[in-house]
Order: C-alpha cells, then structure tokens, then sequence
C-alpha cells in the first residue's frame, strides 16, 4: 500500500471497548525494539509448554514486577523468571508510558500495568484462540503493541461460539480491549513468510497487563 495511505489507517472500534489503534506505536518502535533486545539478553526468549504438555510455537518472555508463566502446573504469574532463577527485568518507563496513553486513547483511564508479555513470532508461529483471563484484573483492559512482519488477529467476542473477525495487524498498530470486551476470545493466524526492516523475519507482540495476587 502506498505510504499516505499506510500512515492515514482511523482508528476502529473491533468490540465494545476494543480499539484498534493503527500506527499508534510508530513513533516508539525502534526504541522498542531496542529495549526488547535489551530485556531478552536478560530474560531470554524460551518456548513454554501448556499445561496439556504442547510446546508453544511462539517465543516468550516478560518484563514488570510479573511474567506470564505457563508449564505443567498451569497458567499464572510469577515475579522470577525460572530460566534465570531472578527477578524478571523493570518494565521500562517509557513501555508504561506508552501502553498507559493508549489504553486512556480507548477510554482506561487508571490503566498501571504490572507486567508485560513479549511474543516473538517466527515464520509459522501462531497463537491460538484463548482469553486472556490468568491476571483476574477483570475491571482492567490489556494494551497489544505490535511490531514487524504483518499477523492476522482474530478477534470474537466472550463466548467462544460468538463469530470472529480478522484484522492485519501491522508493524505499530495497538489494540486495547477491556470493559465489556475484557474476556473476549482472540488469536493469531500462522505468520506467514515475510519481511520487515526492523525485525526481519519475525513479529514480535507485547502486551501489557495489570495482575497483583489477591
Ligand atoms: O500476538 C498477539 O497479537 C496477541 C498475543 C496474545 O493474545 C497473548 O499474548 O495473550
Ligand atoms: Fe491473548
């Protein structure tokens, strides 16, 4: 697509409290990407296992006070990373600051996320239809930056049966769901093979979250 009109993409509501931000995270995506390089040479990216005994296509790995952690004792949160046996690396400021002005873009206005999830996605990677419901932070939405290759999202709405609609998402593009929309069900089609300059062959997704023990 010509440039102009890559850069003029509006804004669209995919749900009830589901925005769709595109090119939102232009600005920020080199130092983003700086900064995932950063926090992956700390907390590197690994291959989880679900709960079911599956290996993850899609690379992992967290940043914040919580990651996301998922192995043969299930789905949680946990504040050390197991690979490094420390603390998983601070969130960086300006990664608040970003995921904190989008969210408020789509009406979150307390947004304070806690914990950021990073997906690598390379050639072939897919992440199937789930809901994100580990954080219990029901009242509070999850900010999704993306960066490089080109993914289609699926996005329905909290029943799994309720249909889905597609959407590329694209190097920058943000999407924040909360409110009525919080628990809808949502995935990413197998990446096709591409290539952008920033990241090469892969895509890489973050998403923030707000998640504290009750
Ligand atoms: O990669 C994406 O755009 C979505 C990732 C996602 O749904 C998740 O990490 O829970
Ligand atoms: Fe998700």
């Amino acid at each position: 697509m010509d440039d102009l009109f890559e850069a003029m993409r509006p804004s669209v509501e995919i749900g009830e409290g589901a925005l769709w931000l595109p090119n939102y995270a232009v600005p920020y995506a080199e130092r983003l990407m700086q900064s995932i390089e950063q926090i992956a040479a700390q907390a590197p990216f690994r291959k989880m296992m679900t709960p079911g005994g599956r290996l993850m296509s899609v690379m992992t790995t967290s940043c914040g006070q919580w990651g996301w952690q998922t192995d043969e004792k299930g789905y949680r949160y946990i504040d050390r990373d197991p690979v490094k046996q420390q603390p998983w690396p601070e969130m960086p400021s300006f990664f608040k600051d970003l995921a904190v002005k989008a969210a408020a873009e789509a009406g979150y206005l307390s947004f304070s996320p806690s914990s950021c999830l990073i997906n690598r996605y390379a050639p072939d990677a897919q992440m199937g239809i789930h809901q994100d419901r580990d954080e219990g932070w029901f009242s509070e939405p999850i900010v999704s930056i993306s960066l490089g290759v080109p993914a289609r999202f699926a996005f329905g709405g909290v029943k799994r049966s309720d249909p889905l609609k597609r959407f590329e998402l694209r190097h920058g593009d943000v999407v924040v769901w909360g409110g009525a929309s919080r628990l809808a069900w949502h995935g990413i089609s197998r990446l096709k093979k591409d290539f952008h300059p920033l990241t090469g062959d892969a895509r890489y997704n973050l998403t923030f979250r707000v998640y504290q023990p009750r």
